[in-house]
């Protein structure tokens, strides 16, 4: 019986479109700038989210790294999320590598920051003070259910940040997602942003690599980041084209993703001793909370994975699951079904 992973929609294998691309793909050297299907790819993404020019990267995780450490000095402080990628899951990087100070703000549960929390955290030019460089969103925003943030919205934090003669930086790891659930065109998201960074290998399921995009002039820059931190690959057109093949056969279907993972919010909210709001659940991410007297969520994890289902723990009583392009509706169905078994369990 195949294993049911929904621990994160990083756990996808490449289709067999993305095997035959990669094993035909034309190759050079991306360091010298010669590898054609790098090109290819970073073209068509600057040109998709409207932006001057793009960088494959290793990874989200790099993508955000390069970004943050190119619009910032050290000693600078960057304005973000409490519940960001970046402040929570990426080791600390930007301080441990950019000497960058994070200035943590609440995120509100629709993933938004309050304007007012940000123009406060805001640094007037006080010699006390580090020196304020950049403001980070995150869309969705993977921590706070998988919120889309709005055109709207993202635009907003864009003109207050002008105003202060402040950049934004995008952690766009599902902007696609963002984009699908809005109904809008992904542009309209990426607009105000002076970089975002694009997983190529969530909701997209490439394998491997992230997509930064933003100015030329930001991108020369990035460049030199990148190859500080080693980032500089040679024949990375066989990230490339599978990152290629992701863009024109997987955004289309990231609705039935988030078909899924309604479908699986509204399985789990007729399970007892669990808790969820399904109209919160408009992406492809699902938390829920184990309220179960004298059940913990790692309990439940672990029962479940004995059902071949795998969950993650993601903060005390709460479980994330998240759906992708490995999961049909079957498999919400089976999911559901070793839930309520794994609940029952003695
Ligand atoms: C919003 C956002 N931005 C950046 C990243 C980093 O991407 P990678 O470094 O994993 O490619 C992630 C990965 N998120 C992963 C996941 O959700 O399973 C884990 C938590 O790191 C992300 O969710």
């Amino acid at each position: 019986m195949k294993t049911i992973d929904v621990r994160s929609d990083t756990v996808t294998l490449p289709s067999p479109e993305m095997r035959q691309a990669i094993s035909q793909a034309e190759l050079g050297d991306d360091v010298f700038g010669e590898d054609p299907t790098v090109l290819r790819l970073e073209r068509r993404l600057a040109d998709l989210v409207g932006k001057e020019a793009a960088l494959l990267v290793a990874s989200g995780t790099m993508g955000n790294l390069v970004c943050v450490l190119t619009h910032c000095g050290r000693g600078d402080e960057v304005i973000l999320g409490d519940q960001s990628h970046t402040f929570y899951y990426e080791a600390g990087g930007i301080s441990a590598l950019g000497g960058i100070h994070p200035h943590t703000i609440p995120n509100q549960g629709d993933g938004t920051l309050r304007l007012e929390d940000i123009r406060a955290a805001i640094r007037p030019d006080n010699v006390h003070f580090p020196r304020t460089g950049l403001i980070c969103l995150e869309n969705t925003q993977n921590r706070c259910g998988g919120a889309a943030l709005s055109a709207e919205y993202s635009d907003a934090v864009a003109s207050l940040a002008r105003d202060n003669g402040l950049a934004v930086h995008l952690d766009g790891a599902r902007i696609f997602n963002a984009a699908v659930a809005l109904g809008v065109d992904v542009s309209m998201l990426t607009r105000g942003a002076d970089s975002v960074s694009i997983c190529l290998s969530k909701g997209l399921a490439a394998p491997v690599g992230s997509v930064v995009c933003g100015s030329q002039p930001f991108i020369d820059a990035a460049r030199r980041t990148r190859k500080i931190l080693g980032g500089g690959m040679r024949q990375a057109g066989i990230i490339a084209a599978a990152g290629l093949v992701a863009l024109d056969s997987m955004i289309d279907r990231i609705h039935d993703d988030h078909a899924n993972a309604a479908r699986l919010a509204k399985g789990i909210a007729e399970l007892s001793g669990l808790q969820i709001d399904p109209a919160g659940v408009r992406t492809n991410i699902v938390y829920f909370d184990v309220v179960r007297e004298g059940l913990s969520a790692e309990t439940l994890v672990s029962r479940l994975a004995q059902r071949d289902v795998k969950m993650l723990c993601s903060g005390p009583g709460r479980i994330r699951a998240v759906t992708h392009y490995g999961i049909d509706r079957n498999d919400i169905d089976r999911t559901l079904s070793a839930m309520a078994d794994a609940l029952d369990a003695p």
